[in-house]
């Protein structure tokens, strides 16, 4: 099977940056797979998402090819990738009702009117599990929870079925109980729509929870690509292992002197 996504040789610098913040990273996503995207502050996740969603700014210079084997059209952030950010106070529009800014998404992108991208907003703020959807749709983002937030922004970002689902550091603004149920439900959400996922954490045991493969990042560069199992239980580069010995609470091993 075609992959949905390949990056070749992907490098990516900020102008006046002395090194560059992503470089050479090759990677093949498949259709449907979770991938976690790990690594410290810094090393290049949130560029790799945003380079892959098309949301560089205009100062970053690209390398390499993102390419979309498995679209037979070029892919377009909110069609073919949902995108969730970090803060979705700040991904939500202050002064729109979160029925309409789901509404939207679908209005633009699947060529549906409003009164049917209406019902489908209802819908959608249903299937994140947020209580009396056809009430809440007239809320505005001050008044829901941070967690509530982010339940309308994920309802936002699969509203036109896209093909990828990347989540960016997407549960790190939450509570630990808020955190779990948000994972859980991005899980549910990605196994009903057949959607591939990147999920981009600084967290190793979060993503090893529901990551089928996963891509340790240092330094802009990608120092580990693996299956979850086995990256966990053996992990090749000396910086996983030092991740997954912080994340499990005991010291990391140097292997030197002992
Ligand atoms: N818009 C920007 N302009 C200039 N430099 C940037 C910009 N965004 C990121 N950088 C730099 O690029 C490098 C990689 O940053 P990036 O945000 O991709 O890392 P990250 O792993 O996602 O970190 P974090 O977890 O803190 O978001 C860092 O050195 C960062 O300072």
């Amino acid at each position: 099977m075609s992959p949905l996504l390949s990056l070749r040789g992907l490098g990516v610098r900020y102008s006046g940056a002395t090194a560059a913040a992503l470089e050479g990273v090759d990677l093949d996503l498949a259709p449907g797979e979770r991938l976690a995207v790990i690594g410290e502050s810094g090393s290049g996740k949130s560029t790799l998402a945003r380079a892959i969603a098309g949301l560089l700014p205009q100062t970053a210079t690209l390398e390499g090819t993102i390419a979309w084997p498995g679209l037979d059209h070029p892919a377009r952030n909110g069609r073919d990738i949902g995108f969730v950010f970090q803060d979705p106070g700040s991904s939500l529009d202050p002064v729109m009702s979160v029925g309409k800014q789901v509404a939207e998404v679908a209005h633009a992108n699947l060529d549906m009117d409003w009164r049917a991208a209406m019902r489908l907003a209802v819908e959608l703020l249903d299937r994140v599990r947020l209580p009396e959807p056809s009430v809440l749709a007239h809320a505005y983002p001050h008044q829901l929870s941070g967690g509530q937030k982010q339940r309308v922004a994920i309802a936002a970002a699969i509203a036109a079925r896209p093909r990828l689902l990347i989540a960016d550091e997407a549960t790190s603004a939450l509570d630990t109980i808020v955190q779990a149920e948000i994972v859980a439900l991005i899980r549910e959400l990605v196994a009903e729509d057949g959607m591939a996922l990147i999920f981009v954490s600084h967290d190793i045991a979060l993503a090893a929870s529901f990551a089928e493969r996963i891509a340790v990042f240092r330094h802009g560069r990608m120092v580990e690509l693996a299956p979850t199992v086995e990256l966990v239980a053996q992990p090749r580069s000396d910086y996983s292992r030092a991740l997954l010995a912080a994340h499990l609470g005991l010291e990391a091993h140097s292997g030197a002197g002992i």
